[in-house]
C-alpha cells in the first residue's frame, strides 16, 4: 500500500499542481463543462486511468459541473497516488 505523504511532501506536490487545492487530506478540482452530457464525457474519461492505476477518484457531478476529489482510502490520506492520478486528469479535457 501506498504510504501517507508528509504535510512537507504534500504541499511541495501540491505546489507543482495547478487547478487542485489541497482539502484536509483530500486533492479537489472543480472542472466546468458546457452542459451535462460534456461533464459525463469527462466522467467516462476518467474510467480508464483510474482502473489502469487501480486508483480511483471520488466524483460529484451537479449539470455541468464535475468535482474530482483524490485521497488514498486505503491509506487514509494522501499518498503519491493521488497526486500521479491528478496529474493525469488535469491532462484530460
Ligand atoms: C485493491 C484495490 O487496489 C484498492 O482497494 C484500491 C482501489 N482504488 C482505490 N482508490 C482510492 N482512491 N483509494 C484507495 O485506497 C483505493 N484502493
Amino acid at each position: 500500500m501506498a504510504q501517507l505523504l508528509t504535510k512537507t511532501e504534500i504541499h511541495k506536490l501540491a505546489n507543482s499542481l495547478s487547478g487542485w487545492t489541497v482539502e484536509s487530506n483530500k486533492l479537489q478540482t472543480l472542472r466546468k463543462f458546457k452542459d451535462f452530457v460534456a461533464a459525463i464525457e469527462f466522467v467516462n474519461k476518467l474510467v480508464e486511468p483510474a482502473e489502469s492505476a487501480a486508483h480511483h477518484p471520488d466524483i460529484e457531478i451537479s449539470y455541468n459541473k464535475v468535482k474530482v476529489t483524490l485521497t488514498t482510502h486505503d491509506a487514509g490520506g494522501l499518498t503519491q497516488e493521488d497526486f500521479d492520478l491528478a496529474a493525469i486528469i488535469s491532462q484530460i479535457v
